[in-house]
């Protein structure tokens, strides 16, 4: 879905953004994916993006699909009021699309927990609001990051203290990585941010290991089996696994 969101700035006139939700597959489940807030967002990238979170739901074995969204906006460049508005119309124009159970927006790239709280305000019930502000765990995305490469490093009996690592960027993602991987005595940088949680810290995060460890154990086993990349084996991870539950569901493949 294409959408036109006009809103009014603070200097009183008016500015139009163009903002999407695409909808990539929902055979595991309903569909998650971030909203990224960015000038480079076009409907390619957006839809690239989409079939990418079907992929890294399956690959992770989590009852997920993919979807992502987006607004070609420059948020560094815009008021908290601005942006606040633009969040509010644009969750009008898609309110149709999302819901808890059936495609689930979390933050990317521009956008955080903050942009998550309007988002429910504007179109899910207050309660899950409330339910996520109280257990919100920002740090998730880089936690994730750190425990799939423990799993990796562990494949050649190394630990993160014995490493030096390179952080690419420095938003929401990699400042909570940089954090985690100091923490555990690597060299690094750090980053990031949301998501809402019905289960105390220390259990999201056991479970996000187990998942991550888990995972990646399902991809080696993969690659083992077809002598390929880890990079492939991944891939033909979460394709094996999404047209498993498309068949399930008896869907046409
Ligand atoms: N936030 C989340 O929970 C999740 C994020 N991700 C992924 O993690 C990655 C980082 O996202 P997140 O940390 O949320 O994003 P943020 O917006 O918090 O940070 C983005 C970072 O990327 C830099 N950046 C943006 N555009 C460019 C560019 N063209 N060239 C070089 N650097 C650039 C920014 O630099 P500057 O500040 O200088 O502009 C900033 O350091 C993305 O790929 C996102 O899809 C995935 C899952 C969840
Ligand atoms: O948790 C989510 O749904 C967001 C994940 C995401 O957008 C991504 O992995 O790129």
């Amino acid at each position: 879905m294409q959408v036109e969101c006009t809103i009014l700035k603070d200097d009183g006139t008016l500015s139009c953004f163009v903002g999407f939700r695409i909808q990539h597959d929902n055979a595991r489940g309903p569909m998650k994916g971030g909203i990224r807030y960015h000038p480079d967002v076009d409907p390619d990238e957006v839809n690239a993006l989409a079939q990418l979170m079907t992929w890294k739901t399956a690959v992770a074995n989590i009852p997920y699909g993919g979807a992502k969204g987006g607004i070609g906006c420059r948020p560094s460049e815009m008021s908290t009021n601005e942006l606040e508005r633009l969040t509010g119309v644009f969750t009008q124009k898609i309110h149709d699309l999302i819901g808890i159970h059936s495609d689930v927006p979390a933050p990317d790239m521009g956008t955080n927990s903050q942009t998550m709280a309007w988002i429910l305000d504007e179109s899910f019930m207050g309660i899950h609001l409330q339910l996520l502000q109280e257990s919100q765990l920002e740090s998730a995305t880089g936690l994730g990051v750190v425990f799939g490469t423990e799993a990796l490093l562990a494949e050649y009996g190394k630990l993160i203290s014995d490493m030096k690592f390179v952080i690419q960027d420095f938003g929401n993602v990699g400042s909570w990585t940089a954090k985690f991987i100091y923490e555990r005595g690597g060299y690094f940088e750090w980053v990031q941010n949301i998501q809402g949680f019905m289960w105390d810290e220390e259990k999201v995060n056991h479970e996000l290991q187990k998942y991550m460890r888990r995972s990646f154990l399902d991809v080696k086993a993969m690659c083992q089996t077809l002598n390929c990349s880890l990079r492939m084996g991944s891939f033909t991870s979460g394709v094996n696994r999404v047209a498993r539950a498309t068949l399930l569901r008896g869907w046409q493949a």
